[in-house]
């Protein structure tokens, strides 16, 4: 295990700190209900079928013969949003989510991947395994999604290309048809307009449950109630879910029928569907939950030499009485008063809401308390004692390791905000004197042309005083773009650093107002 890992951290919190404390944004899109639709209450639609629909269509341009396309967040790109095969603003939307969510750890294609399975996950579908590592093209892909006009021959081929069988091309329309339905404005031959002042854009369902990840799509199907205006639309031409759906004679729609065989099916496919990525990307082990995570920790030099340690962490469904942080100084040594009782304030508590979990599930986090370190000791090292409810005691150190933390740079206080001369975070950082730094600098995000968030570093010229305070010397930089950024010290031997994440994180930087 290795602490931090910034990108694992960052995907596990999107997926599991869903609701309640430090949780994160993407579920607020289906909240209150699945029925939510950020671009107008009344329209008929959701942000959960959008973010369904997008994930798709950036996928469905993989070809399996070069291993080109696929899901790597290409239709971020205006080009292939005005393609015929990508009618209406389902994509525009999805990305008014997911752009402010990216950063130097976190792409675009990842926060697509990750939108369809918070969308299936929190509306009633199965677990999805998910994977993190997508890397978001540069430039368009050709294009590949199928249209509804298209002879089952062409949609055969089309998911043959996309590298899914017949049978799967059958599940993958079934499971991303639960979900949403046909509007109007976008497809005006398939669907009649509405004057419904609760259905605006005349979304017309794909079954009676189009707010809720369920196997309706097949049973109504195959008792004949569907409304489904790809299978009973008047206009034959577009009855594409019809002729994908009977195209092996309704085996694998009856199949579809069992609620379990749905669900491990749609898992399956929709998991295969994000893991569809362009050659060369390399995607990671699937994410699973981090039962003990310390996060947002960080020094901060309080002046006087001494340093703040600060930092919250998150145990996973237990409820323990007491957990103690014990720390390791500069040197090495845990001297006796090197450890603190973490607080638990009863409402620090999330939820990661799992499908097919139990729903009692509870994360709760302790914060570190009010904890100064002595300077001219510092910190390497520290790990937890853990006494659970019924008094067993664990010990919580990675596995022998315990998490290790620099104590070279650090932010300081007396960092503030700015207005005057434009916006700008004045910060102060203390660097240890003893270490020769060969250079200090900041690595900010910024994006390419294309929108991609990449790394920009500023050097910081040594400050004209240089006296040290308890071995730490000040220094100072004037960021005017400080969303997501790193402040790093190399010496000859190692590189320090020290991040403060995006003000998108619940762990943000925030920072007092200058004087
Ligand atoms: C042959 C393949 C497919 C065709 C021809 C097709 C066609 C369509 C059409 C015409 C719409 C209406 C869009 C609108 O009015 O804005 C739609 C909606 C949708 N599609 Fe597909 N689709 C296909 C496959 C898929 C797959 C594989 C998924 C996901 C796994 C998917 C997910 C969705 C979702 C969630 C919606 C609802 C959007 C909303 O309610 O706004 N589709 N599809």
């Amino acid at each position: 295990a290795r602490w931090p890992n910034p990108h694992i951290d960052e995907l596990e919190s999107n997926l599991y700190d869903r609701r309640g404390y430090n949780a994160r944004t993407l579920p607020i899109g289906m909240a209150p209900n699945c029925d939510r639709f950020l671009f107008g209450p009344n329209t008929g639609r959701s942000n959960a079928a959008d973010w369904i629909r997008a994930a798709y269509h950036d996928m469905a341009t993989y070809n399996i013969a070069d291993r080109s396309g696929g899901l790597d967040a290409s239709i971020r790109f205006e080009s292939e949003q005005t393609r015929p095969e990508n009618v209406g603003d389902a994509f525009k939307n999805t990305l008014t989510f997911i752009t402010p969510l990216v950063h130097r750890h976190f792409s675009l294609a990842d926060g697509l991947a990750l939108a369809m399975v918070t969308a299936v996950e929190i509306c009633g579908g199965p677990k999805i395994p998910f994977r993190g590592g997508r890397v978001d093209a540069l430039k368009p892909n050709s294009p590949g999604v199928p249209e509804p006009q298209q002879t089952v021959e062409e949609h055969i081929a089309s998911f043959a290309r996309q590298g899914f069988s017949k049978k799967e091309m059958i599940g993958l329309v079934a499971c991303g048809h639960s979900i949403g339905g046909v509007q109007h404005e976008a497809f005006p031959d398939v669907v009649p307009p509405s004057d419904d002042p609760q259905n605006t854009s005349g979304n017309s369902k794909f079954d009676s449950t189009g707010t809720l990840f369920d196997n309706r799509i097949a049973t109504e199907y195959l008792d004949g109630t569907t409304t489904n205006p790809l299978v009973v639309g008047h206009n034959s031409t577009m009855n594409s879910d019809l002729r994908i759906f009977s195209s092996d004679r309704n085996v694998t729609m009856r199949n579809l029928a069992n609620p379990a065989a749905f669900r491990s099916t749609c898992s399956e496919l929709l998991a295969r569907m994000i893991d569809t990525v362009p050659r060369g990307v390399v995607l990671t082990d699937i994410i699973h939950p981090i039962k003990f995570k310390p996060v947002g920790v960080h020094l901060v030099w309080v002046g006087g030499g001494k340093i703040a340690l600060k930092g919250e962490v998150r145990v996973w469904n237990s409820e323990p009485s007491k957990v103690v942080l014990n720390w390791k100084a500069r040197d090495g040594r845990h001297a006796s008063g090197n450890s603190a009782t973490l607080l638990h304030d009863l409402t620090h508590i999330s939820y990661p809401v799992i499908p097919d979990t139990p729903s009692d599930l509870v994360n709760r986090w302790f914060s570190f308390p009010e904890t100064l370190l002595n300077a001219n000791h510092g910190i390497s090292n520290f790990w937890f004692d853990v006494t659970n409810a019924e008094g067993s005691k664990k010990v919580e150190n990675l596995g022998g390791a315990g998490y290790n933390l620099q104590d070279v740079i650090m932010i300081s206080n007396t960092t503030c905000l700015s207005f005057t001369n434009g916006t700008h975070l004045d910060v102060e950082f203390a660097v240890r004197e003893t270490i020769k730094p060969t250079r200090v600098y900041t690595k900010i995000d910024i994006s390419d042309d294309t929108g991609r968030p990449i790394i920009h570093t500023i050097d910081i010229t040594p400050p004209s005083d240089s006296t040290a305070v308890a071995g730490y010397i000040l220094w100072h930089v004037t960021l005017t773009q400080f969303d997501h950024f790193t402040l790093v010290v190399d010496t000859d031997l190692r590189t320090f650093e020290t991040t403060f994440f995006s003000a998108n994180s619940p762990f943000g930087y925030s920072s007092p107002m200058c004087p």
